[in-house]
């Protein structure tokens, strides 16, 4: 299956943070996923497309190397592989929105941390050691990195090292050690990636095919169909509401005269508090539906 060099290839999680969302993004894209003749690859029945499951720290390699044609990773790990292979040639499509997370610096509760010069000659365990060298070199700070492929936040307890630099998101597992973050390193978030290599029409068509799709589902989850009635005195105020919203569509409401519908495509989220700005703006009847597909 590797071998057939007519299909696109994309390399995605196997298991852990970002598994299902890969799987999903590409479900919602119309990817039907046929299962594999193992369970590390699988094929696409109804696009040129196959799926190799693999660990999150081989993606880059596998892109980079032209292995693969895309990849689905967190932004920390393809940062990560970036600094240690200058050369390396790949392309980051689009941020994904999942797998947010924040790398920072962390210590013992009660530890003293001013700014980064704290960090002067002690000791940080990490998994991303040239993120870190680069966060310390930027401040023009000096210390030793112990780096851990895992179980980092162990290491102040063990007393390997004084600070850890590792992924937070709810701050739980920092909590569960007795520890406290004091700074941020890096922000981060899943990422679509692409290799830089040439590639023939037909797999260049498929791959531009595949890129519109995916940005139609990203577009789509964020975005919602708005419907609601104003009079004409306060569509100025309105529209000026609607979140991410171009030229919106104003109707006459008929044997209603000077009152309008007004349908627009938000862009980006629509919060309750948005709706109560509305109603406060004028509007009544506000609908706010979601968007299964689009295409711009
Ligand atoms: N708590 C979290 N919340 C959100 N995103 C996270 C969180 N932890 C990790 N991530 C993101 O998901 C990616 C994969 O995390 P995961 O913990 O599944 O990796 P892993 O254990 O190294 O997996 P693998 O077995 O593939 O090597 C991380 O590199 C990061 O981008
Ligand atoms: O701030 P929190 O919400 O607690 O998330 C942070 C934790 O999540 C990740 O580990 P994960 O749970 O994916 O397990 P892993 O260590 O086996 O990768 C990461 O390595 C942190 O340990
Ligand atoms: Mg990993």
């Amino acid at each position: 299956m590797f071998a057939d060099t007519d299909r696109l290839h994309i390399a995605i999680q196997k298991n852990g943070r970002l598994a299902d969302y890969s799987r999903d993004l590409l479900r919602d894209a119309g990817m039907r996923v046929v299962k594999g003749v193992n369970d590390l690859a699988a094929r696409v029945e109804n696009f040129p497309l196959d799926l190799l499951f693999v660990r999150d720290d081989d993606i880059p390699t596998f892109v980079a190397d032209g292995v693969c044609d895309f990849g689905i990773v967190g932004g920390n790990v393809l940062e990560e592989f970036a600094l240690g292979t200058p050369d390396a040639k790949f392309e980051i499509v689009s941020r994904l929105g999942f797998g947010r997370c924040t790398l920072k610096i962390a210590g013992k509760d009660g530890v003293e941390y001013a700014s980064p010069a704290s960090l002067s000659g002690k000791r940080i365990a990490t998994s991303y050691p040239l993120i870190v060298n680069r966060f310390l070199a930027d401040a023009g700070v000096e210390s030793s990195i112990v780096t851990m492929n895992g179980a980092v936040e162990l290491a102040p307890r063990l007393g390997i090292a004084d600070f850890i630099c590792d992924i937070v998101s709810t701050g739980a597992t920092l909590d569960a050690n007795g520890l406290v973050a004091f700074d941020t390193v890096y922000e981060s978030e899943a990422v679509l990636v692409r290799a830089q290599r040439p590639v023939d029409a037909a797999k260049a068509a498929a791959a531009e095919q595949m890129l519109g799709r995916l940005e139609g589902v990203l577009a789509t989850k964020e975005a919602k169909y708005i419907m609601l009635n104003a009079g004409s005195e306060n569509l100025p105020a309105i529209t000026a509401l609607l979140p991410g919203a171009g030229a919106p569509t104003v109707l006459p409401l008929h044997g209603r005269p000077g009152q309008f519908a007004v349908h627009a495509v938000c862009q980006e989220s629509v919060f309750w508090e948005t709706l109560q700005k509305l109603k406060a703006a004028g509007a009544s009847a506000i609908l706010v539906v979601p968007i299964e597909k689009m295409m711009m």
